[in-house]
């Protein structure tokens, strides 16, 4: 039964792949010659015809999933670049799964594949639907393979020998500040300028099923993905916290850091079941039983008077647009500012509405984040471009947190945040990744640290108390106005109007803060960000949006 199923799926890959090779002969044709009994004629006519049409769609749900990279089977040694014949395979067997039969029968490794990912395969298409996702697969970009070091089980120097003994040379490190761009040669390698620990081999290198990499020696991780636990580098007896962390890259990252010798502790939440699952997998694999532990449990839930008091470095890598995912997306990585610089231009098919929403929760997380007692350092990252959920989400923490500031993430890394007048006291100390300047997928990092208390009081007393009213009086200094205060008009305006427009509700601030129209839009904007709780009476403020 299984080897018939998998000699129809053969016969469907070689009539695609002939399809492909040979453009005058023309799928009909073929179909008509195959040799297949007479009661499966009509199932291969629905294979092909099905997995041609829908190729698009298939490779964008596998491609989210991250199984065209997983395609490189484990049988493969490097440099191994998927032999074209898998691709289509998958192509047929995932049309099988999704969208024909819905069955996943035969012998092949892929069979195997798509049959253990079947039902996270079906959720992603059925989320990429209701998203209205483009369905248009571009195929991958040329991106180095990047390969991490864990230095739990291993070391550099271990690394070298073993590539070496592919045949791998290693070249010299470049160092330019200006050229942060990767070009590896085939067969050699390449130690990163910036990350430690971090190699780069040419485009299109598969290590799945090196020994190393089966080990958990070697980790497979982009540098822009590097960033985030470099940022923090907590020292080898700090208390972390990593809020978000299936599947667990930048959690062992951070434990690599600490070192095989650390006595501090990494404590990895993560909400989604399936996804602690593949976490608490990571971290028995690459070494980090006892000492990083995972939880399965929404950061937001901890209850920061009670729990985790000693915590001292925090990790924030929250769900995000991925707008940056070049690999994944064929997206591009530059900053998409709309004609106006607070609109939002979404690529991938996330709205606007659906990136404030989560620029919201990714405040709420640094904030809650940030009540934490002994915490004092926070790396926080996106793998997005948009400025709503990088500098907005830095600038609305700032303003809505004093007792913290945002300083140098990663001094080495040349790119730095958006030139723009309102980021300016903080866009030189975070960090930008693109993938044509940096040769990384789109990313972003900052570094918060908690201000000493003498710093904090210092403030308190240079700062007038009425610094606000002055600030209310002068309109080119809005960014002064606190999001309190604003908070605070918000509410007063809406409990006395009952329920209010956008738009009236901007006018209304404008002319109470003397402020222009443009900035009373974008503080409006960073109020609601701001407040996950923007309520009266205990009752949630409704603002209507405009009609
Ligand atoms: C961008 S991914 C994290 C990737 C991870 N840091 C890594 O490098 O492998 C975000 C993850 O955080 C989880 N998550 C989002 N919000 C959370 C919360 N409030 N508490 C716990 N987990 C959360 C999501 O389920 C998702 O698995």
């Amino acid at each position: 039964m299984a080897r018939n199923a998998q000699n129809l799926i053969d016969i469907a890959t070689n009539i695609l792949l002939t399809n492909e090779r040979e453009h005058s002969t023309g799928l009909k044709n073929l179909l008509y010659d195959a040799k297949v009994a007479a009661g499966q004629r009509s199932m291969l006519f629905a294979m092909v015809n099905g997995a041609f049409k829908e190729r698009d769609q298939l490779f964008a749900v596998a491609d989210e999933e991250g199984l065209m990279d997983a395609v490189a089977l484990p049988s493969s040694l490097l440099p191994n670049p998927l032999p074209k014949r898998d691709f289509t395979e998958l192509q047929v067997v995932l049309y099988e799964a999704l969208l024909g039969s819905r069955r996943v029968r035969g012998t092949s490794a892929i069979v195997d594949l798509v049959k253990g990912r079947k039902a996270s395969l079906q959720k992603t298409l059925a989320s990429r639907r209701k998203r209205g996702a483009t369905n248009k697969y571009v195929p991958k970009v040329q991106m180095p393979r990047y390969v991490r070091v864990n230095y739990l089980l291993s070391s550099d120097a271990e690394a070298e020998e073993h590539l070496k003994s592919y045949g791998y040379d290693f070249v010299p490190k470049f160092s330019t500040s200006s050229d942060n761009t990767v070009n590896v040669a085939k067969n050699c390698a390449q130690w990163d300028p910036v990350v430690p620990g971090l190699f780069a081999l040419a485009p299109g290198t598969s290590m799945h099923g090196d020994e190393l990499v089966e080990s958990g020696a070697l980790v497979l991780q982009d540098r822009s993905s590097c960033l985030t636990a470099l940022a923090l580098s907590p020292p080898p007896d700090a208390k972390c916290v990593d809020t978000c962390s299936a599947p667990g890259n930048k959690t062992m990252h951070v434990a690599s850091l600490m070192g095989p010798n650390a006595t501090g502790s990494v404590s990895a939440f993560e909400r989604s079941h399936q996804r602690y699952l593949t976490l608490e997998r990571r971290i028995g694999v690459q070494g980090g039983e006892g000492f990083v532990k995972p939880i399965e449990r929404d950061f937001m839930s901890v209850d920061v008077n009670s729990e985790f008091q000693d915590v001292t470095h925090i990790i924030i890598d929250p769900s995000c647009s991925g707008s940056g995912l070049v690999a994944s997306y064929g997206a591009g990585t530059k900053v998409e500012l709309g004609e106006d610089e607070n609109d939002i231009v979404t690529s991938n098919g996330v709205d606007e509405e659906t990136v404030l929403e989560l620029a919201r929760a990714q405040t709420e997380l640094i904030l809650h984040a940030m009540q934490l007692p002994s915490a004092k350092t926070i790396a926080y990252s996106t793998c997005s471009v948009h400025r709503t959920e990088n500098e907005d989400v830095v600038l609305n923490v700032l303003n809505s947190n004093p007792d913290w500031e945002c300083v140098p993430a990663v001094p080495k890394w040349p790119h730095r945040g958006l030139d723009i007048e309102e980021f300016k006291s903080f866009a030189s100390n975070v960090c930008r990744a693109d993938y044509e300047k940096d040769s990384t997928n789109g990313f972003f990092v900052a570094r918060f640290e908690k201000k000493e208390k003498d710093e904090v009081a210092k403030n308190d007393k240079v700062v007038p108390k009425d610094v606000e009213k002055d600030a209310v009086e002068d309109a080119t200094s809005a960014v002064d106005i606190s999001i309190k205060k604003l908070t605070r008009a918000v509410k007063k305006m809406v409990k006395e109007a009952g329920e209010l427009k956008v738009k009236k509700v901007r006018k209304r601030l404008a002319a109470e803060f003397k402020i222009d129209a443009k900035v009373a839009k974008k503080r409006l904007k960073e109020v609601v960000q701001a407040s996950s709780k923007l309520e009266i009476d205990g009752k949630k403020v409704k603002l209507r949006k405009e009609d």
